[in-house]
């Protein structure tokens, strides 16, 4: 049976799916609630939130991703980062999951990613759980119910948390799998139930269409001037280093807390909502998103809670460190109402130093820019991936190596282009640890972040003093109003200076080897910013 709205000559029967049993079109979040409570798929939380917990799976399994390895994209795809799959493999595994499909129920949501109509590409999202539609309708961009009425899809995303994938029979790595065809325009989701994995599959699918258009596809969050949009930011950073915590900034109007594009016609957000970490979420230091913890429709996925009140455990990590909330964007108080933003006047690039070598801000020429985007020098943060079990350093190049099907070196060259065209500041935004590295000292307190971020926007931090560092020889402030002085210097946090220069130049090395690999493939002005 046929359930909502839908463009009556584009069923799942006109993409040749067929056999299902009652498929649900187009809800709302009511009544996707509603389906979801009566599947008991979770529960209805304080406020009219959706609690959910995914099981096994509580993060992303990025070596479960696969690209199929057709010819249109072999010379493109950047294969030592994206898992192959064969196009056989592929058919099979689709062919598998119709037939485990029929007969169950499924949810459809039209909707659109990229807030520019000039870039927008629709997808469609089919999703076995109720909660993972409302997940999904609030994470992308949700067109009028009128234009339902003839939509057509660019690609479609089938999500079926109850098929296992067989690895010799569908050319994969495990069980799990997120399968991407860009010949068939089709991606396909199983065997985990992790939201994350729906935005950030559609976020690699727009990584690979966008760099043609001329977009710089981007993982970064993004806020403007109160009232004033030509005064963008961005703020680059992989999962933990702050993205969305730093993006609601009760002084700016927020743009989006994950994935942009930059175009001729400036700054769009791909999606319409965000997804924010809640662990130790407080409502002091982040009320705009604490809030959205008791807002009607906020998916409040793994999170521990009381059975008797319903109040939510921030603190209770027992589940995962990745607990996490959905909401649209209206949910902030001070979001966009277009998702659209100027050129970047400021960009950041957000690191999460385990090691607290990095100074908690300094200002970089566009060739370190250049240099410390390609590096992506950061840690992983426990529970966002597989196995991470605590802060671990790594160069996730244009910080979001599993989200890029491309070569750095495409997106690297597209940003260069921008920066140099609009004459945007960079600064490199240490947001891990500060007096010792992980395990003596502590991470760098918001406040403190939010101060610096503050200071660089509003233009008034390019008239503080700058010392140049020794071991990055990057631009570094010497005082800041309102931030203890010696935070800005991160060898002065450290009671042991010895033990400071040791870890620093272990870090230098540590950069220096890791980009021997882009050399080849970089301008002079860029190897000159080399560290080490
Ligand atoms: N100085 C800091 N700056 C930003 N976030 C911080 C800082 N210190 C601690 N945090 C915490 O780190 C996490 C950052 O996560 P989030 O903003 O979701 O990152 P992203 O969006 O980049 O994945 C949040 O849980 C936040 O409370
Ligand atoms: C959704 C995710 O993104 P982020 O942590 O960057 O918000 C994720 O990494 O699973
Ligand atoms: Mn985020």
């Amino acid at each position: 049976m046929t359930i909502g709205r839908v463009n009556p000559n584009f069923r799942l029967e006109d993409q040749g799916i067929e056999g299902l049993g009652d498929v649900y079109y187009n809800l709302m979040e009511p009544a996707l609630i509603e389906a979801a409570v009566k599947n008991d798929e979770g529960h209805i939380g304080q406020g009219g939130t959706f609690l959910v917990t995914t099981g096994k799976f509580t993060g992303r399994s990025p070596k479960d991703k696969h690209v199929v390895r057709t010819p249109s994209v072999e010379d493109t795809i950047w294969w030592e980062n994206n898992a192959p799959m064969s196009p056989e493999g592929f058919d099979r595994l689709y062919e598998d999951m119709l037939a485990h499909m029929k007969g169950r129920d499924f949810y459809v949501q039209d909707l659109t990613g990229g807030a520019d109509p000039e870039y927008a590409i629709n997808v469609r999202m089919v999703t076995e759980l109720a909660w993972h539609g409302l997940f999904i309708r609030h994470l992308l961009r949700r067109p009028d119910r009128d234009a339902l009425d003839g939509y057509l899809a660019d690609f479609t995303v089938i999500n079926c948390p109850s098929f296992k994938a067989d690895p010799e029979r569908h050319d994969c790595r495990s069980d799990t799998v997120i399968a991407m065809n860009f010949d068939r325009k089709l991606i396909l989701i199983a065997n985990t139930e992790y939201a994350g994995e729906n935005k950030k599959s559609v976020f690699t699918l727009l990584n690979y269409l966008l760099p043609e258009k001329g977009v710089m596809p981007m993982h970064c969050s993004a806020n403007h001037a109160m009232d004033n949009p030509v005064d963008a930011a961005i703020f680059f950073g992989l999962s933990g280093t702050g993205k969305t915590t730093l993006s609601a900034d009760p002084a700016r109007t927020l743009i989006g807390d994950d994935e942009h594009g930059w175009s001729d016609r400036g700054t769009f957000n791909f999606e319409g909502g965000c997804y924010a970490k809640t662990i130790n979420l407080s409502a002091e230091a982040e009320p705009e998103i604490y809030a959205t913890c008791s807002m009607f429709g906020t998916v409040i996925e793994n999170m521990v809670y009381d059975e008797e009140t319903f109040e939510l455990d921030f603190e209770d990590s027992s589940l995962t460190e990745n607990m996490r909330c959905a909401y649209p964007l209206e949910a902030i108080s001070n979001a966009s109402d277009t998702a659209l933003g100027g050129h970047p006047k400021n960009i950041i690039l957000l690191t999460c130093d385990a090691y607290g070598v990095l100074p908690p801000i300094a200002r970089l020429t566009p060739a370190q820019a250049m240099y410390h985007f390609l590096s992506g020098f950061t840690s992983k943060t426990p529970g966002t991936e597989r196995g991470v079990v605590e802060p671990e350093p790594t160069f996730s190049t244009c910080f979001g190596a599993p989200f890029m099907p491309r070569r750095p070196e495409a997106y690297g060259n597209l940003l260069r282009e921008k920066i140099a065209k609009h004459g945007a500041t960079c600064w490199l935004v240490n947001t891990g640890w500060t007096g010792g590295a992980f395990g003596t000292g502590s991470r760098m307190p918001i406040k403190a972040t939010r101060a610096l971020l503050t200071a660089a926007l509003d233009g008034s931090l390019n008239e503080a003093t700058f010392r140049k560092d020794p071991n990055f020889g990057f631009d570094v402030p010497v005082t800041v109003a309102g931030v203890d002085a010696t935070l800005l210097d991160p060898r002065a946090t450290w009671a042991d200076k010895a033990a400071y220069d040791a870890q620093a130049s272990k870090l230098v090395s540590m950069f220096s080897e890791n980009f021997e690999q882009y050399l080849p493939h970089i301008d002079d002005d860029v190897k000159a910013a080399a560290i080490g």
